[in-house]
């Protein structure tokens, strides 16, 4: 039953900007196969936390490790090879290029070739290109909308489109993938169809790390919460330990009961 290992590892991550603490001493460890979420109120820390992890902000003092292997310090294309992907807050999308087009742009950081044999187009850049095309097609088909593939990104509605940035994070075949506020912005049937791709892909054994203020959908889908307030961890646990954490009550979830799911928004 427990045979599960960290494939993330987070060891008193600190980020100071000028005079505020942004993340402040913050350790967990995410399993693999895991559906993990961070929460917290606005200004909490959150993205701040992400960043590090992605290579995009270089840490004030302490380490992340990737199964094993020390992140600090490497560059955000580094620790994209080693298997993280990420999806940002707004959508990335290239309006211009298709949906399939814009699929295959996520592949490169794991292309064979390089900008020299694909400007002379060689035998191999072609048969690569394809495997690439074809690769895409299965990912847009993973995340249900292969039907979508050729029209222009810009087009398709924003639930659409945030299931495309999925599908784009997926290409490389990365270990773990970071979403930052997937919910944001959808309508309920959207969420749905998110949520189902999410838990889907997990059963393939993709582990998620997730940034999320939609708590119906963080208490569902959730194997564990990290909460953060103020740059702090105050509060680990599965939903329903975090459900039972008085600190956290206290924070938010007090609120949450008279206010809604809006109290952490
Ligand atoms: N580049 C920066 N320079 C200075 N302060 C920053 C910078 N980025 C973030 N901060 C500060 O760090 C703190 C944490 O911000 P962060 O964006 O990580 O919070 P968050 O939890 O992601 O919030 P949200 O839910 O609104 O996205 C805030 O006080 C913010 O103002």
């Amino acid at each position: 039953m427990n045979d599960k290992r960290p494939i993330l590892s987070v060891e008193n991550l600190t980020k100071v900007f000028g005079g505020v603490v942004a993340v402040d001493n913050v350790s967990f460890a995410v399993d693999e196969g895991e559906i993990f979420a961070v929460i917290g109120p606005n200004g909490a820390g959150k993205s701040t936390l992400f960043n590090m992890i992605t290579g995009v902000l270089p840490s004030s003092s302490g380490n992340v490790y990737f199964q094993e292997k020390r992140l600090t310090r490497k560059k955000p294309y580094q620790i994209a090879q080693l298997g993280i992907t990420r999806t940002f807050q707004n959508l990335e999308v290239f309006d211009n290029m298709t949906v399939i087009e814009n699929v295959m742009t996520g592949a490169h950081i794991t292309m064979k070739t390089n900008i020299l044999t694909a400007g002379l187009r060689l035998p191999n850049v072609k048969k690569e290109e394809i495997r690439i095309m074809e690769r895409s097609m299965e990912a847009l088909e993973a995340v249900g909308i292969s039907h979508l593939a050729y029209e222009l990104a810009d087009r398709l509605p924003y639930g659409s489109q945030r299931l495309l940035e999925i599908a784009r994070a997926a290409i490389s075949n990365p270990k773990l993938i970071l979403l930052d506020e997937p919910m944001a912005g959808l309508n309920s049937e959207e969420s749905r169809q998110l949520v189902e791709v999410i838990l889907k892909m997990r059963e393939q054994g993709m582990t998620f790390l997730f940034v999320e203020h939609d708590m119906e959908t963080v208490m569902s889908i959730s194997d564990r919460i990290v909460v953060i307030d103020n740059g702090v961890k105050i509060g680990e646990g599965t939903p329903e330990e975090i459900y039972q954490n008085p600190q956290v009550v206290a924070a938010y979830l007090g609120d949450e009961e008279e206010e809604g799911v809006e109290a952490y928004a």
